[in-house]
This record gives structure tokens, sequence and C-alpha cells, in this order.
């Protein structure tokens, strides 16, 4: 083993510059997740953060600087290849096939896993993590309401059991019972150990609440990161608060 791999083994960008067209949105972004930890994105609306999942998942194509996972320079993999190394990815917005059974939904899911797991079928974890799935199980994913296709949209990355996963405002206009169930499906994650995630949320509570580590972004830039807990007032009245 080298002496580096353990530093490594989680998500690292270093100095990464990403954006659309012309405009370049992320600026010199170095961040961490190390594994087994739910670190959190904040800042506020168009700040960039979107752009930086995206950018992680392979969707946009970083101009300079580099991510590495799992110990694997794959700033040039294709977005499939990241997901077969166990990235999985939860856009915001709920992101679900309508038309198409909750379990067919999940089976899509599981697309992204490796063949072994693949084999296995849509894992138990999953319906432990969102009973109600299980009793929808043939319903259409239209038929659910907003916050259950947000619990279904994250139960389809679960399904093939991603070592990192990106959430992208995953309680965004979802009724308060649901973000407890969501909240709950987070601290079980982090319980098992597995799964290290990385969160985007405006929530200061939530962030408080379950993250090891924050980054605030503002205009493309990591302006702090620290300890959820160490998160000054003044912090949060210039980059955060509206
Ligand atoms: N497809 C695109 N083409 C051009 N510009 C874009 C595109 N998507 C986002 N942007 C711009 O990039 C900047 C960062 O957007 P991004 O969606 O990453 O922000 P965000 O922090 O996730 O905000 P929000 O919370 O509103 O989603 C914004 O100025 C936005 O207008």
């Amino acid at each position: 083993m080298t002496k580096d791999s353990g530093v490594n083994a989680g998500l690292r960008l270093q100095a990464l510059e990403a954006g659309y067209g012309e405009s370049m949105i992320l600026r010199q972004v170095t961040l961490q997740v190390k594994p087994g930890q739910v670190v959190c994105l904040m800042g506020r609306n168009g700040v960039g953060k979107t752009t930086t999942m995206k950018t992680i998942i392979g969707l946009i194509k970083p101009r300079s600087g580099s991510i590495s996972y799992a110990g694997q320079d794959i700033t040039r993999f294709s977005p499939d290849l990241r997901a077969k190394a166990g990235i999985g990815y939860v856009p915001q917005g709920r992101d679900i096939f309508p038309q198409l059974t909750i379990e067919e939904n999940l089976l899509l899911g599981l697309e992204a896993a490796p063949s072994k797991l693949r084999k296995a079928g849509i894992p138990d974890s999953v319906f432990e993590n969102f009973p109600i799935l299980r009793e929808m199980l043939h319903r259409k994913g239209g038929d659910l309401s907003g916050g259950q296709q947000q619990q279904l949209a994250i139960a389809r990355a679960l399904a093939a059991e991603p070592r990192l996963l990106l959430l992208d405002e995953p309680m965004e206009g979802i009724q308060p019972s649901i973000v407890q169930d969501i909240e709950r499906a987070i601290e079980a994650i982090k319980k098992i150990g597995n799964t290290s995630v990385l969160l985007v949320e405006q929530s200061l509570t939530f962030a408080t609440s379950i993250a090891d580590y924050y980054y605030v972004l503002d205009k493309g830039v990591i302006v702090a990161e620290g300890d959820p807990s160490q998160l000054s007032e003044e912090m949060v009245r210039k980059h955060l608060v509206v």
C-alpha cells in the first residue's frame, strides 16, 4: 500500500475548474469526501453546487483540475464508468420514470451496478430504508406523491449499492414528514458506514445534525470548510442566508 492510499480512498476534487461554454462557474474547487463520511456542500442559489455534482458524475467536463475516487484518477471517465466504479447520483428534482412501476424504476437503478450485484436483485436494504416502496412495488412511479418520488429516486441510486452517493437537494419542496424519512435514510446509510455521502443541502439544522464536514461555495469558490458544529454566525450571514 502506498503512503497516500488511505487519504485518497474516498473522493477528491483537486483545483477543479468547470463551466458552461464561455462562462467559468467553478474556480479551483478542492474538496474531499472520506470513506464513510457525510459531507455537506452549502451555498446560496446559483453558486455552482449542482455544477459541482454534475462534474463529479461526469456530465460536465472540467477545464482543469482533477477528480480522484477510490485511488483512481477518474477525471476522464465516462458517467457510466463512474457509476460502475461505485458513484451514485440523485439529481435535483424528482427524476424518476412516472410510467414505470416502482419495481421497474429500481431495476433500472440496478443496471448501474457491476454484474455480480445485478444478479442478486434489488437489495433488501433499499426496502428497509424506504418500506413504503415495498408496499407500492407494482404501482406506477407517477402515482407516488412528490416526497415518495424523491424516496424512489434515492432508493433507485441505492439499488446499485454505491460506495459514494451524491444527493442534490433531496429535501427541496418536500413535506416535513417525508423530510424526516429521508433524514432517517441518510442516517441509516451513515450508520452502516459502507457508503459515503456528498449532500447539497440548504438546511443548516440538518447539516449540523448529520454532516461530518461542510464546505461553503460562493460564486464557484470554496470560501469555508470545517466541522459543521463550528459554523459561525458570521459565515452563515455572509454566505448562506439569502
Ligand atoms: N446548462 C447551463 N448552461 C449555462 N449556464 C448554466 C447552466 N446550468 C447552470 N448554469 C449557471 O451556472 C451557475 C451555477 O449554477 P448551479 O445550478 O450549479 O448552481 P446551484 O448552486 O446548484 O444553485 P441552485 O441551488 O439554484 O440549483 C448559475 O449562474 C447558473 O445560471
